[in-house]
């Protein structure tokens, strides 16, 4: 049987994220080994010669999946049908800044971009927002698009819980593999906190099996949460190959569920679980199943967690009345 190609926009197809994704999806990485694609990709004008080189190469691919590539500088365009939306386009913040020193430059990308996802995108659209600052944005790309669920457009936290699945491992002398229900809560930003209390290595606690409180706050913490800020650092560009990566993750994930016993980390619209007001786009523990996700609800919250977590959804609230003022909400 042939099966309906999905549709899959990639904004900033011409960029360094752009450049490492789309043959990663192409390839069937992104939704799976037997479902074609049809690639959308949408830049900015000056950069559409850009993307139309990175398509001749994926064209040299032969990938046997891809289906048909669309390259437009027209977001209403770019969305028309989509099925999958990865919102990579935005600037990169460079040494120095914070990610939410971006907004005033970024924000205004994704109100347009939300218009088009509610005007054009086919009904069961899922939105991943990459470009920073990730979570206010993709809350800026949701309230432009009233028709489509709120619960459609989510925020990569997924880099941050890699981020903090390889640096516990190394620290237990474990595998990543050996590692489940690790949380990373709140903003993609310095004020994350990656949580390892609920999580577990190789079937034991893993706060438990660390025991070193110190290390937690003054160690993992930090690494995890400036982890971007030191790659920029080091490579003079943001992270490029594992932000795809994570991209790549997220959605395969979100489409093909969690496995049985773990959790995964994604920034969606908060329902006030966990005393996260409404409507923020936060960082969860969520498990996905039949291409949707659930808050794994439940969870202790520890005198160590709650004013992190509190701390990073406060930024969160911050970032929202900033965009209000913009007239980006
Ligand atoms: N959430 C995360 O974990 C995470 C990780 C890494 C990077 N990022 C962010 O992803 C974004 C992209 O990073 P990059 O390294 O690929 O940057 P880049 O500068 O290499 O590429 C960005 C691309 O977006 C394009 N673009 C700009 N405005 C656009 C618009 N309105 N429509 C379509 N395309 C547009 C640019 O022309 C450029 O080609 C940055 O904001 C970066 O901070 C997020
Ligand atoms: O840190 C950045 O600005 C890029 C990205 O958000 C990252 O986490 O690597």
């Amino acid at each position: 049987m042939t099966r309906t190609p999905v549709n899959v926009t990639v904004t900033g197809a011409a960029g360094q994220i752009g450049y490492a994704l789309l043959f990663r999806i192409a390839s069937g990485q992104l939704l799976g080994a037997d479902v074609p694609v049809r690639l959308r990709l949408l830049e900015i004008t000056p950069a559409l010669k850009a993307a139309e080189g990175t398509a001749m190469e994926l064209d040299d691919c032969a990938f046997p999946l891809l289906q048909g590539i669309d390259i437009t500088d027209d977001p209403n365009v770019a969305f028309d049908g989509t099925n999958v939306g990865l919102l990579v386009g935005a600037r990169p913040r460079t040494k120095g800044m914070e990610r939410g020193d971006l907004l005033e430059a970024n924000g205004g990308i994704f109100k347009p971009q939300g218009k088009a996802v509610n005007d054009h995108a086919a009904d069961d659209v899922k939105i991943l927002v990459v470009g920073n600052p990730a979570n206010t944005n993709a809350l800026i790309a949701r309230a432009a698009a009233p028709d489509v669920p709120a619960e459609r457009f989510t925020a990569m936290t997924r880099l941050d819980h890699n981020r903090a699945l390889t640096q516990l491992a190394k620290k237990t002398g474990s595998q990543v593999s050996d590692i489940k229900k690790l949380t990373i809560w709140g903003n993609h930003s310095a004020t994350q906190y990656p949580d390892i209390f609920n999580a577990e290595v190789a079937g034991k606690n893993a706060a438990e099996t660390v025991n070193d409180e110190k290390w937690l706050a003054e160690e993992f913490i930090p690494t995890v949460a400036k982890r971007g800020a030191a790659i920029i650092e080091a490579r003079g560009a943001s992270s490029a190959a594992s932000a795809a990566n994570a991209a790549v993750d997220h959605v395969h994930t979100w489409v093909n569920g969690t496995p049985a016993g773990d959790w995964t980390s994604m920034g969606i619209p908060s329902d006030g679980s966990y005393g996260v007001p409404e409507g923020l786009i936060s960082s969860f523990p969520v498990t996905c199943d039949g291409g949707t996700y659930k808050i794994v609800q439940g969870l202790e919250i520890n005198e160590f967690s709650r004013p992190r977590i509190d701390a990073s959804v406060q930024e969160l609230s911050e970032e929202r009345e900033a965009v209000r003022g913009l007239g980006l909400l």
